[in-house]
């Protein structure tokens, strides 16, 4: 489900979080569900708001993308196998985590955006497609 104004008040809650008060508004902003296309609109006025829209061409989008794929990675180089769950990270390591992996998925929004491709619906058309395409073994006696 998508919360509307989920990122506003994820935003706020952050930012009071960062200043040492709204704790608890910052913890229940973490529950908030936000959608593709709700990420995209903020990208959008946040990208118009500082006139940046001359920089997010395709090209650009995607190379800044790859190049936060390169910090994603820079988290996980010489540290042999990790763990799910990563039990073994501390806690400024996950929360780093969580902001190379939003700079990827928010460069990969904006990118579709940009590009007009709808990436909810392209995603779930893939599902589809990778279904059709790797069939589930079917189950004994069903
Ligand atoms: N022209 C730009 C520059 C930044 N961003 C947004 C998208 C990313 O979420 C984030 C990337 O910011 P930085 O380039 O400052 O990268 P990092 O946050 O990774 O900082 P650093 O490289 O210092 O670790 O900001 C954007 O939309 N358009």
């Amino acid at each position: 489900m998508e919360v509307e104004g989920g990122i506003e008040k994820k935003a706020a809650a952050m930012a009071a979080a960062a200043e040492g008060v709204g704790r608890k508004e910052a913890a229940a902003a973490g529950d908030a569900d936000v959608g593709l296309k709700e990420l995209s609109r903020k990208l959008n006025d946040f990208a118009k708001e500082r006139d940046w829209e001359q920089y997010h061409s395709p090209r650009n989008l995607l190379l800044a993308m790859i190049a936060e794929v390169g910090e994603l990675s820079e988290l996980f180089m010489w540290k042999g196998e990790v763990r799910k769950g990563l039990a073994d990270w501390d806690e400024a390591e996950k929360e780093h985590l969580g902001e190379e992996l939003a700079d990827v998925l928010l460069y990969l929004v904006r990118l579709s955006d940009i590009c007009g491709v709808d990436l909810g619906d392209a995603a779930t058309r893939k599902i589809v497609k990778n279904a059709v395409k790797y069939p589930a073994p079917s189950k004994e006696g069903a």
